[in-house]
């Protein structure tokens, strides 16, 4: 039986831990707090982020990252990106010669504009090889009632792509493997700031063609800096670039899109942090995004008018107005 830790007893890292456990694996779920990882092991339910999910008996939880570790083939981490470098540097010696680490965090670091695949090579001190990547349309709690949905697992190395491919493909859930990790990456990272410029256009009640609009140059945006960053185009127009996007930019369930909604609706940015009880990664990683993008020479103006309106207090109205005044240009530029 193929042993899987997971760290972040969260939305997604529980419906991964679902996830893995019904695709035949053992799994241990590493969390912070005592009452949650005993509630856990005595009901088999998540009662603070899942609490209508039943998760199968071979998911165990505990807050010692040395007992989720043991024998694990791969270690799964589902913390808030700009917590990892911090978290994983005390989990690193832990790990055994051959654990696979995987990530199913999209942000960007801030500070150092690293993807979360580049800070897991240098704080565990691994190749690219070790490391993998899970992105895709996969809000959680569709996922945690077990309704079919597709993904992408990416590493370098093909051959781990596929076994992580195995260890959580379910009839539910469907892996399709990749070797473009950079791609995949961005794809995750970049769409949860077009989701909250989505979310603002919907909070302002524009319509379909202002967030068709947004979704497609946002697209965009994401494939020019993919690109510039030796990603694979075709990346962007899958699972994990495309599909991402669009059930970011479309679904109530998103916190990234909620987010937008709340501030394009007229609440401040500190009542939408007050109101937000979950990660949403497009709040800290829009200026860590600009800041790579930056940093390459890249222009994506939906992602600067995102932080103009989250970290600058720039109207919404005004933001909008900006973008669309801007030079006229070809469309492929
Ligand atoms: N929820 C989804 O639908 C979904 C889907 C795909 C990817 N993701 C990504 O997965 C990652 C985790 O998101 P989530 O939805 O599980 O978030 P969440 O907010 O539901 O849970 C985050 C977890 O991390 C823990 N945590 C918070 N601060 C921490 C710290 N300093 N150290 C250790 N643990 C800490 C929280 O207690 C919680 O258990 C994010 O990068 C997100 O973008 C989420
Ligand atoms: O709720 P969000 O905005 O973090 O989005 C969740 C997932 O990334 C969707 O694939």
């Amino acid at each position: 039986m193929t042993r899987c830790a997971v760290f972040g007893t969260g939305s997604w890292g529980t419906a991964f831990a679902m996830i893995l456990a019904d695709a035949g694996c053992e799994v241990t779920l590493w969390g912070r707090r005592q009452e949650l990882v005993d509630a856990i092991n005595a009901t088999h339910v998540n009662p603070d982020y899942l609490p209508d999910t039943r998760l199968a008996e071979t998911v165990r939880a505990t807050t010692d990252p040395a007992e989720a570790l043991a024998g694990a083939e791969f270690a799964v981490l589902a913390v808030p990106s700009q917590t990892l470098r911090q978290n994983l540097a005390a989990w690193a010696p832990l790990l055994g010669p051959d654990t696979v680490l995987v990530s199913l965090m999209k942000g960007i670091e801030l500070g150092t504009a690293k993807r979360m695949s580049e800070v897991i090579q240098e704080v565990a001190k691994v190749g690219p090889e070790r490391v993998a990547v899970v992105s895709g349309p996969n809000l959680a709690l569709e996922i945690a009632n077990r309704q079919p949905a597709a993904s992408v697992v990416a590493c370098t190395d093909e051959l781990i792509a596929k076994r992580l491919q195995t260890a959580c493909h379910t009839p539910y859930f469907r892996p399709y493997t990749n070797t473009d990790v950079v791609g995949c990456e961005l794809g995750g990272a970049v769409k949860n700031v077009i989701g909250l410029a989505v979310g603002m256009a919907d909070g302002m009640g524009l319509g379909d063609n202002t967030k068709a609009t947004l979704m497609t140059r946002g697209l965009a945006e994401i494939t020019r800096l993919g690109l510039t960053l030796g990603a694979d185009p075709h990346t962007f127009a899958g699972l994990a670039g495309m599909g991402d996007l669009v059930a970011t930019c479309s679904s109530p369930l998103s916190r990234n899109h909620t987010f937008g909604t709340n501030l394009g609706r007229g609440m401040t940015v500190e009542e939408t942090i007050a109101a937000t009880k979950q990660t949403a990664e497009g709040v800290k990683s829009c200026e860590s995004v600009l800041d790579l993008a930056r940093r390459h020479g890249v222009d994506m103006p939906i992602v600067a008018a995102v932080v103009d309106v989250v970290h600058h207090g720039r109207p919404t109205q005004e933001v909008l107005a900006g973008l669309m005044a801007r030079s006229a240009k070809p469309e492929r530029h």
